[in-house]
């Protein structure tokens, strides 16, 4: 649809934009990028044919822009840039119907049905419609922005020329706005070219990124291969981080911000442990990185408080978060910072153990009992019920935790545990075998971030050693005391 070929050009013989090519295929939604001053809007200028360029060719359909009138060229291409403003008190309708300018055909035309009908659609797809009569000076930035993408409308173009279009956008607004550009991408096979600052948006809308650094292409291809830390680091000279969408396939950055946290190094240890006759527990100083199933804070996140609440095996699990929800604001824990799980195990036969490492340490908190315990070999056997968590294992470390650790420290700690299963003869009561664990536990990994970096944590590394004796003598005890209990009931 639009090539541009080793152009250059900008406002004197010094050129701005240097040397610069691309192509943009019909029906795509592409997004220039590039830091402050690096020639983005010096380039869309010169594809709308506001500014001349000194080298190079930009064409359209196969043909040069330099062979288009400026009346052809606005019927094929509507520009939308970033600081439209009106010296005139013109009408939001008014405003909105100049961009059928392009489409009339004599200087005495009449506005016709046709004109009408496209002006309303535009006016009520960009919610401006029930300020159409209003003056375009009354309105805020924001709306006036909705006004100038309606005028670029119903001129029904064929390519449309965006100048940081979300900017003065509130985010109801900017999602709106790039979901319906999206639209038009997909069933009018419209063509997008859009200038973006901000990289997360542009990932999650744009089908191909143009990284502009100092005039020139730094890079252009999918978001996925633009967004990436390295390049940002070397272009925008900021430190961020790269994750994944939590729900479509697309990158996202954060930025890492250049404050330290807390000073002092903090040990997470028994001291911090509350007892009470329906739940234990644990009030960290300071928010930990956690990953676990809990009832309430399952995930990847960060937390300060958990909470192992006994309930009767009899527990009515149907809208168990809920009412976990409730319990927690009950007893004066706030759910957002809270994990929360839930146990059938009497309390009292916790076991808990600070082990120490070089320079770092864990804390492990089990409370296990295994009525529900299950051979994982012969699950198949087992019919499908949710009961309260039996083996609930905690693990605290003291220490930095890579993401890779995170999920290790979960195999570790799985191993170990199905290691007690064998020691401690814990029989699957429907097939007979040796079980591996129970039918619903749940697992906390929690690192304070702080202090010696723990790169792995498989069961022959450092942080795996301790994990292992840790959550092999604690579930071991908890198992004993559990059994010690029953028997003496
Ligand atoms: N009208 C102008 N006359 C002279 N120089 C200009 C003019 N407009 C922009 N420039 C210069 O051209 C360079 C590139 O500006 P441009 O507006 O294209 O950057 P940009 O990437 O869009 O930046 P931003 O992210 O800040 O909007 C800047 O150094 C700027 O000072």
């Amino acid at each position: 649809m639009l090539k541009v070929e080793q152009l250059s050009g900008g406002y004197s013989n010094e050129p701005i934009v240097k040397n610069v090519s691309f192509q943009v295929q019909k029906g795509e939604l592409f997004g220039i990028l590039g830091p402050n001053g690096s020639g983005k809007t010096t380039l869309l200028k010169m594809i709308s044919g506001i500014l001349p360029f000194q080298s190079g060719t930009i064409s359209i359909k196969g043909q040069s822009i330099k062979s288009f009138s400026m009346k052809e060229l606005a019927k094929m291409m509507a520009v939308l840039s970033q600081h439209s403003s009106q010296a005139f008190s013109y009408t939001v309708k008014e405003t909105v119907s100049l961009g059928r300018y392009a489409h009339q055909t004599g200087w005495f035309r009449s506005w016709s049905e046709e004109d009408e009908r496209i002006v309303q659609e535009a006016m009520e797809q960009t919610g401006i419609h029930a300020f159409q009569n209003k003056s375009i000076q009354e309105l805020s930035g924001g709306e006036r922005q909705r006004v100038f993408l309606a005028q670029s409308l119903v001129q029904e173009p064929e390519i449309l020329l965006l100048d940081e279009p979300t900017n003065h956008l509130d985010l109801s607004y900017q999602k709106e706005l790039l979901d319906l550009l999206k639209q038009w991408t997909r069933e009018k096979g419209l063509t997008v070219i859009s200038i973006f600052h901000d990289l997360n948006l542009a990932s999650l809308y744009c089908d191909r990124l143009l990284l502009l650094e100092n005039g020139s292409v730094h890079t252009n291809a999918v978001p996925n291969e633009v967004v990436k830390v390295d390049k940002i680091k070397e272009v925008y000279d900021t430190d961020v981080e790269k994750h994944p969408h939590p729900s479509i396939p697309v990158p996202q950055m954060v930025l890492l911000p250049n404050f330290n946290g807390e000073e002092n190094i903090v040990e997470i240890g028994p001291e911090f442990m509350r007892f009470s006759k329906e739940h234990i527990s644990l009030h960290a100083p300071l928010p930990l990185r956690t990953m676990s199933s809990g009832v309430i804070g399952s995930g990847v996140g960060w937390h300060q408080t958990f909470v192992n609440r006994h309930v009767d095996k009899t527990y009515d699990c149907s809208d168990h978060r809920n009412e976990m929800h409730h319990y927690l604001k009950e007893h004066g824990f706030e759910p957002s910072p809270t994990i929360g799980m839930m146990t059938a195990v009497w309390l009292d036969d916790v076991s808990y153990k600070l082990i120490k490492g070089d320079n770092f340490s864990i804390f492990v908190i089990v409370t296990a009992g295994v009525s529900n315990a299950v051979d994982a070999s012969k699950s198949d056997q087992h019919s499908f019920e949710m009961v309260p968590g039996t083996i609930n294992t905690w693990i605290f470390v003291n220490g930095q935790l890579t993401e890779e650790a995170f999920i290790q420290s979960i195999m570790t700690a799985t191993e170990a545990k199905v290691k007690v299963m064998d020691s401690e003869k814990v029989l699957d009561l429907v097939t007979g075998t040796t079980a591996t664990g129970t039918s619903t536990d749940s697992i906390l990994i929690a690192a304070t971030q702080m202090g010696k970096k723990l790169e792995f944590a498989g069961t022959i590394t450092p942080l795996g050693k301790l994990i292992s004796q840790g959550v092999f003598e604690c579930t071991t005890e908890a198992i004993r005391k559990s059994r010690k209990r029953l028997k003496a009931k």
